[in-house]
């Protein structure tokens, strides 16, 4: 498990990080989240010891990285892909890696495996791609076969096969029990890989819930509601009855009405009184991003102005819709806000009541993988061995990435 409590970093007068306090457990992924210089990176290199906190502490297992017995075969990590002697070959500097931390020969070889960089597993690094690049730091955060596995924007570059493994990779070393902890800016991802959300802004806690709860503290359910198209009257008399019943009704762009403060069935109700026929009537719940959007818009540092194209930007014709805004933001009734809790971070869960009751039950992965992974000297998450004539379930590597390495 990590344990922050009280984190603080300062550089100067800018505060990256205030007064964090959070745990990640074992046996769930858990995704970590925050606009852009909102204090991720600084988190993450504190846990690992590559920056001294300024106040507070994290622990690994109890243990301040740097006095962690055995740190490099208990915590894995992904920080910066780049960080890689671009002339050595994969396999050389996993190699590197490997002796320095006592890590035997053969797990380099399974963990290119494990990645799909077998086929160019000599090739100089430099000549890899953005994707690649990510694959082989992954590799490199799996070399120890670690209990604790950080991930700083481990999709960066991949493409929709690689996303999809990543995706499975993580469920499937948190089945088995293991502590793994994410950053991305991939919502749509994120609501797919994590059970469990921490989430800052300007260095802050602001969440720190499972995903479901995330959603539906940070945005209200809806109804949308259809009536027959080319028939205005109707769609202005039940606008008119569902105000006047305490509904809140907003027109979607489409035409229909998105309706908060009334239950389904009283909707109906309502449109059956005023003899409104209806096209739909349909339940709604906004996304993670959706909800992600609402939580951290008044904590966003950088944001676009509008480009005015002064000069190339022709007027909105009169009647004509501008476009959409991103959901959430200038539309503070879009969703109902979710009342604040007593004293404390508005949105964070209280310590001890996650929804982590069935944490330490691993369950078997994707990749079939034991749930004493390693027991029997194999590895948990080697592919298994393509019969001979079919093809290799990882891409190919590109063609021209075929110089021969340094000889060294
Ligand atoms: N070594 C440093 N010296 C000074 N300021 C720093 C340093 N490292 C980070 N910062 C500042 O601390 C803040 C948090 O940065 P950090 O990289 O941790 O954010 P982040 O959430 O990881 O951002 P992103 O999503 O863009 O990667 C930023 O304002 C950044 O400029």
């Amino acid at each position: 498990m990590i344990e922050a409590v009280g984190l603080t970093k300062r550089y100067g007068d800018k505060t990256a990080v205030y007064n964090l306090s959070f745990q990640v457990r074992p046996g769930a992924v858990t995704g970590f989240l925050g606009p852009n210089g909102s204090g991720k990176s600084t988190t993450m290199r504190m846990i690992l010891g590559l920056d001294n906190p300024t106040a507070g502490q994290v622990t690994i297992g109890g243990y301040p990285y740097p006095r962690l017995p055995n740190a490099p075969r208990q915590v894995g990590a992904l920080l910066d892909a780049k960080a890689v002697h671009g002339g050595r070959s994969a396999r050389n500097h996993l190699l590197c890696l490997a002796q320095l931390s006592g890590i035997p020969a053969r797990r380099v070889d399974e963990v290119l495996g494990v990645v799909g960089l077998q086929d160019v597993a000599r090739k100089r690094s430099k000549g890899f791609s953005l994707g690649m690049g990510q694959r082989l730091g992954i590799a490199a955060a799996l070399l120890g076969d670690p209990q604790v596995l950080l991930f700083d924007e481990p999709v960066n570059g991949l493409d929709p096969e690689g996303i999809l493994w990543v995706r499975n990779l993580m469920k499937a070393l948190a089945a088995e029990g293991r502590t793994v902890f994410v950053s991305s800016h991939l919502m749509s991802e994120m609501a797919l890989t994590a059970d469990h959300l921490i989430v800052i802004g300007r260095g802050q806690l602001l969440a720190d819930m499972s995903i479901k709860d995330f959603i539906s503290a940070n945005s209200a359910d809806f109804a949308r509601v259809r009536t027959p198209d080319g028939e205005p009257q109707l769609r202005e008399k039940l606008t008119s009855a569902l105000t006047e019943a305490g509904g809140h009704v907003l027109p979607e762009q489409d035409g229909a009405l998105r309706i908060t403060g009334l239950p389904l069935p009283r909707i109906s109700d309502i449109a059956h009184e005023a003899d409104v026929r209806l096209w739909e009537l349909s339940p709604h719940q906004a996304s993670l991003e959706e909800a992600y959007m609402r939580m951290t818009q008044g904590a966003v540092d950088y944001r676009s102005t509008i480009d005015q194209k002064e000069g190339l930007m022709q007027p909105l014709p009169p009647g004509a819709q501008p476009p959409m805004p991103v959901p959430g933001q200038g539309q503070p009734d879009w969703y109902a806000p979710p009342p604040p809790q007593q004293g404390g971070q508005p949105f964070a869960m209280p310590q001890g009541q996650g929804p982590y009751g069935g944490a330490g039950q691993p369950q078997p992965g994707p990749y079939g993988a034991p749930s004493a992974p390693g027991a029997d000297g194999s590895n948990p998450y080697a592919q298994p061995a393509p019969a001979a004539p079919q093809a290799p379930q990882q891409p190919p590597a590109p063609a021209d990435l075929t110089k021969p390495e340094d000889a060294r």
